[in-house]
């Protein structure tokens, strides 16, 4: 199949989701109704979205327009104000068009200014106007639904029990990337307070705040027991910028504290540049030690431990990519220090 082929049945199954539902009698579906995306199609969303940024972050570098990460409002902004008449012009013949799929792709090789800005005007309208934010934030969302086996702290509770942990609220959690007030770490009665923090804020009890910005905390007291990071990871465009959202959870910590990393299986096994053993040496060298790991069909959980002592030897490991697999199918998936 052609890239023009995938990229238009692509398209088809974006609009699939955003479309108005109806009932089989016509009835509209009221907006509270959950709405599922498969697995593979979110995956497909996320991957278009990260591609998107990914290539815009690549022309805005080129023109010298420098965006900040997880603020597309401040972002938008930014590109207006950097424009000038001539550019704008060119920006907006970019927005209307639809068959700059090519260009896009090959981003880095655009040289002149009126292609590098028409393309930016073609991506910015793919995020803005064509459901791309939309749509990502929509896949982020229904990844936690109980059909999918989805509230993946469950298994983070039975390994706290089984440390010799009880439900007597006596551990503070920070859950990074929270969509819900109910799941097992706000109830199961081991953690209190749990800070909820998400890029966009679903519901009262979770605030917005994107955590590469939460101020670092002044003392101990403010720091906490436990970090979650369930499925945020591979949510991270880049691997430099989860390698810095790695870095950033010791901040947070305290010694001893517990952080527990979710990821899909393929991002552990199917990777030509990660591996579980390889995501144990990176954690280990910032810091952790790894307590407990299990694979489900599509998952990957990780509890690690914050220790005192940090491995400290083969940083160039960690700071460069290095293939551990290349057989087909395998994905990209990558964590740089
Ligand atoms: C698939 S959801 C994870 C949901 C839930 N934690 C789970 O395990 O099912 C990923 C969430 O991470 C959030 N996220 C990604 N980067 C983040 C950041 N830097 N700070 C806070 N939240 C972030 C996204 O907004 C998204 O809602």
């Amino acid at each position: 199949m052609s890239f023009d082929e995938k990229f238009h049945i692509m398209k088809k199954r974006s609009a699939m989701i955003s479309r108005k539902r109806k009932t089989i009698t016509g009835r509209q579906v009221s907006g509270n109704v959950p709405i599922s995306i498969k697995p593979t199609k979110s995956r497909r969303i996320i991957r278009r979205f990260h591609l998107l940024i990914n290539k815009r972050r690549i022309l805005c570098n080129k023109l010298g327009i420098s965006l900040v990460d997880n603020d597309e409002d401040a972002n938008k902004k930014t590109i207006d104000d950097s424009l000038n008449p001539k550019m704008k012009r060119q920006y907006e013949i970019g927005t209307s068009r639809d068959d700059m799929e090519p260009q896009l792709l090959k981003a880095q090789s655009l040289q002149s200014e009126q292609e590098l800005v028409q393309c930016l005007g073609y991506i910015m309208n793919q995020i803005h106007s064509r459901g791309g934010l939309r749509d990502y934030q929509l896949a982020s969302r229904v990844g936690q639904t109980n059909n999918r086996g989805g509230d993946s702290s469950k298994i983070l509770v039975q390994w706290l029990q089984e440390l010799g942990h009880r439900s007597d609220g006596s551990l503070s959690a920070l859950e990074i990337g929270s969509l819900s007030t109910e799941n097992r770490i706000s109830t199961c009665g081991l953690f209190e307070p749990v800070i909820r923090i998400d890029l966009e804020s679903s519901q009262p009890g979770i605030q917005k705040q994107d955590f590469m910005q939460r101020p670092l905390p002044k003392d101990e007291g403010e720091k906490f027991d436990f970090v979650s990071c369930s499925l945020v990871l591979n949510f991270v465009p880049t691997p430099i910028q989860r390698g810095q959202m790695c870095m950033r959870f010791e901040h947070f910590l305290r010694e001893n504290g517990y952080l527990f990393v979710v990821l899909p299986l393929p991002c552990i096994n199917h990777s030509r540049y990660m591996s579980k053993n390889h995501f144990t040496q990176l954690m280990e060298f910032l810091g952790y030690s790894m307590v407990k790991y299990h694979e489900s069909k599509k998952l990957c959980y990780m509890l690690l431990r914050r220790t005192s002592s940090k491995n400290q030897e083969g940083y160039d490991k960690f700071t460069k990519k290095h293939k551990f697999h290349d057989k087909p199918g395998f994905n990209n998936f990558c964590i740089m220090l």
